[in-house]
This record gives C-alpha cells, structure tokens and sequence, in this order.
C-alpha cells in the first residue's frame, strides 16, 4: 500500500532510511515516495480500463511541481482550483489540454488564463460563471469547453466539512434544474457544451454513494443529449477514501470503485474523467519530525514535536487521524504507554493525537506522522512564523529537496513599513 516501512530497525522511505533525511534536511519535513504516487496513479488507472478515460489528479491535495512533473510523466493530467494551481500544473509540463479547472468561484482573470493555456475543461458550478465565462470568452475570440458541476443531492457519509454534494452544499446546480442550465449554456456564444461534472465528497469509505451519485448522472446524460447537447466527457470527481488506520481500516478498492463507474457510466460512449487527489497522494507522504521534550503531565506525557498544526492542521481542523510511529523500530516488548503528541504552537488545539499508545521516546528522536500526503503540506501556514517545511522526494535510493525551508529573511522582507511609521 505504500512504500515506508521498516528495514534493519529504522524507518525508510523505500530504500531511504528517514533518519539520513532528517540529518541532511533537518526537521520537521515532508517525505515523498514516488513508488507509491506512482502505485496510486496505475492502480486507478487500471481501475478504468477498457473505458476511454483520463486520471486528472486533484492539485489541492499535493502541489508540489515535482510531484505533479512526476505523475504528468506517468501521463496524468490534472483538476486545478485557482490560477495558481493552473500555474504549478503547466511548470510541471502538464499539456493545458489535460488539465479541469474547477471551483465556485473563478474570477474572470482566473477564466482568460485558462483560456490562453488551453485548458480542455471548466467544471462550472453557477449559471452567472456561465455568463462570465462566456463573455470572457468571446472577448479573447474564442470559446470554453463546458461540463457543467450538477449536485445530486447524495449524502456522501463523510467528515461535514468535506462532504460536497448534498443540496444545502455551495457545490455544483442542482441536478433538477440541469437541463435549463445547460439550455443557457448552449445559447452563450463563449461556451462549448463538451460534458457533465459531479464531485460528491472526499474521504468517502462507501461506494453507495458513488453508486447513486453516477446513476443520476447517467439518467441526466441521457436527457441532455436528447435535448441536443454534446456529451462527451463524463468527470466523475474524486473522494475515494483512503485508510488512515493502517490496523483497521479498509475502504473500498479502487478495482471496485471502477466497477461503479463502469457499470453507471461507462457504457454511455463518453470519455471519463476522474480526479483523485487524497487516494494517489495521502499514504505517498510523512510528515517527519523530531520529539523536542517528553513532559510528564498530570494524566500521562506529553511529546512534543518540532511539527505543529501549522505544518498539518488535519487533526486540529477534521479531529483526523494519523498513525504516527517512531523511526527507530520498538524493541519488542518495549513499555507502550498513552501519550498526547502536541506542538509548539500556541493553542490547546496544536496536538497530533490524544493518549495514543507509543514506545518510549526521548528527546531528540524522531517520528513520523503517516499518511500526510494528501492535505498536508497543501494546507500550511506560517502560523506562529513557522517558516514553511522542507518537502523531500524519494525515488528508491534518491532523494531530492524538492521544496527548500524559507529563511526567516524571506519571510520578514515580503512586509514593508510604510515611511510614514518612522
Ligand atoms: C471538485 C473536486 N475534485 C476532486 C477532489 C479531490 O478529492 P479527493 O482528494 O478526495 O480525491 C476534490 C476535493 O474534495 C474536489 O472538490
Ligand atoms: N482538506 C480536506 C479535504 C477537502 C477536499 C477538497 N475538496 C482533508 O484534509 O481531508
């Protein structure tokens, strides 16, 4: 399932022991296996096969432009949100072709710099970005390849705060009112109607509600193309959940996820799209760090961390779990005692995990917080002026800096005091 494991008594990131990272990048930093992005992407990419298709990865998850390079060589394209993303994407040579631009919310300098990288799809979620889109459009001469974001209305069963296709979610048109929606959309002179787009949640650990999600779809694209649309291109989003709990969890395989799609959409003669970001990226990534003081607490110890919830704020925002171990293997039989693993930084809420169960460790070692790949380094801050972390790229006995750790100077020099403060 992934690529960290234990080799002679220490962690590695394949055949890179994190201890030798640690030593050469310091800590807290971000550890990433290729072999397992690269396992991710062949494993949903096979999951689709037979079915014209393409497996545009999620940005938001892990946008790092070495990674997006490494995945847009093993033929990825991608699902962007922002012209920022649409940016990291085209760096890491992505073809604008390949590339979904997503988002309630794009601004009209947002939509021309799409159109000028060619980008091969808008997922456009309101009938005024319709209107805006159009009209940016034709002011360039030219037209935007159209799927319009319809939201079925299926309660996904995930996190509330990640969950985005229900009605009372910002996400997409109502499915109901599609139809008149793509009827406009037909009218604009800007627009090109090429597909229909869903995303209904992240983390999802069932398939019902892929299920019932695609088969709405499925009944919708046969409406569309009655009423004369050109539905070629099914996107199905991402969400495919991935286990968090390595003792204990198993969401569904990717194999069987594919088989919904087949079985819903697949045989429409539309080329679909899927944007997986959490499934390729998250168990692809540590966040490994170093236990700065074990502090005896009233009811059991503290470590805590030279990493902090600005660097993964997943457990302080979703209450999430991550596995974390120490990188220096547990002699068997070692005492495993409860522990809070916190941070540094000034808030109750800075902590990795409560009680959790963990070897003796001692200042100065080091641990690795799993599956932190996906919404990890993506969501960081500077909170607390906690420069940005390193993120390293491992790919069997090599491994690159593929993100370097501001200097405090950097920092401090984007800010300026105005003349007027003396
Ligand atoms: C439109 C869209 N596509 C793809 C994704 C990627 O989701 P995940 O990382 O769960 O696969 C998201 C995030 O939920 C999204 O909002
Ligand atoms: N950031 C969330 C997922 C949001 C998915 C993006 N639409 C997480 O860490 O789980």
């Amino acid at each position: 399932m992934d690529h960290f494991d234990y080799r002679d008594g220490a962690l590695h990131a394949e055949d890179v022991p994190l201890a030798e990272i640690a030593a050469a990048v310091g800590t807290p930093c971000y550890v990433y296996s290729c072999a397992t992005l690269e396992r991710h992407f062949r494993v949903m990419d096979e999951a689709l096969a037979g079915m014209p298709h393409v497996v545009c990865f999620a940005v938001k998850a892990l946008s790092n432009v070495a990674v997006l390079r490494f995945l847009a060589r093993l033929g990825a394209g991608m699902d962007v949100v922002s012209e920022g993303e649409l940016r990291r994407a085209l760096a890491a040579g992505v073809p604008g072709a390949k590339i979904v631009f997503a988002g309630v919310g794009k601004t009209g300098a947002e939509m021309a710099a799409a159109l000028q990288a060619g980008v091969g799809q808008f997922n456009v979620e309101s009938e005024p970005e319709l209107e805006r889109l159009s009209e940016v459009a034709v002011s360039m001469g030219a037209q935007a390849p159209v799927a319009v974001r319809v939201n079925p209305d299926v309660d996904a069963k995930t996190h509330a705060k990640i969950s985005t296709g229900k009605a009372e979610d910002k996400f997409g048109v109502p499915i109901s009112r599609a139809p008149e929606v793509y009827a406009r959309a037909a009218a604009l002179p800007g627009i090109r109607v090429v597909g229909v787009d869903v995303h209904i949640g992240s983390q999802l650990t069932a398939l019902e509600p892929f299920e019932q999600a695609f088969s709405r779809v499925a009944a919708l694209v046969g409406a569309l193309r009655e009423a004369g649309h050109d539905i070629a291109r099914i996107d199905v989003g991402g969400g495919l959940g991935v286990p968090y709990v390595r003792s204990n969890e198993a969401p569904p395989l990717p194999f069987d996820y594919g088989a919904v799609v087949r079985r819903t959409v697949g045989g429409l003669g539309a080329e679909i799209v899927v944007e997986p970001g959490r499934l390729i990226a998250a168990n692809a990534g540590v966040l490994l760090a170093s236990v700065i003081y074990r502090k005896r607490g009233e009811a059991r110890d503290f470590l805590i961390l030279d990493a902090a919830m600005n660097d993964l704020i997943r457990p302080a925002m979703y209450d999430a779990h991550h596995d974390i171990v120490a990188v220096r293997e547990p002699e068997a039989g070692a005492a495993i005692l409860p522990a809070d693993i916190v941070g540094p930084v000034c808030e109750s809420g800075d902590a990795f995990a409560k009680a959790r169960p963990m070897p003796p460790l001692a200042a100065g070692e080091l641990v690795a917080i799993r599956s932190a790949g996906a919404y990890g380094a993506v969501m960081s801050s500077e909170y607390n002026t906690r420069p940005l972390v390193p993120e390293v790229l491992v790919s069997k006995d090599r491994f690159d800096v593929v993100r370097r750790r501001p200097t405090y100077a950097e920092m401090i020099e984007r800010e300026r005091i105005p003349d007027w403060l003396g």
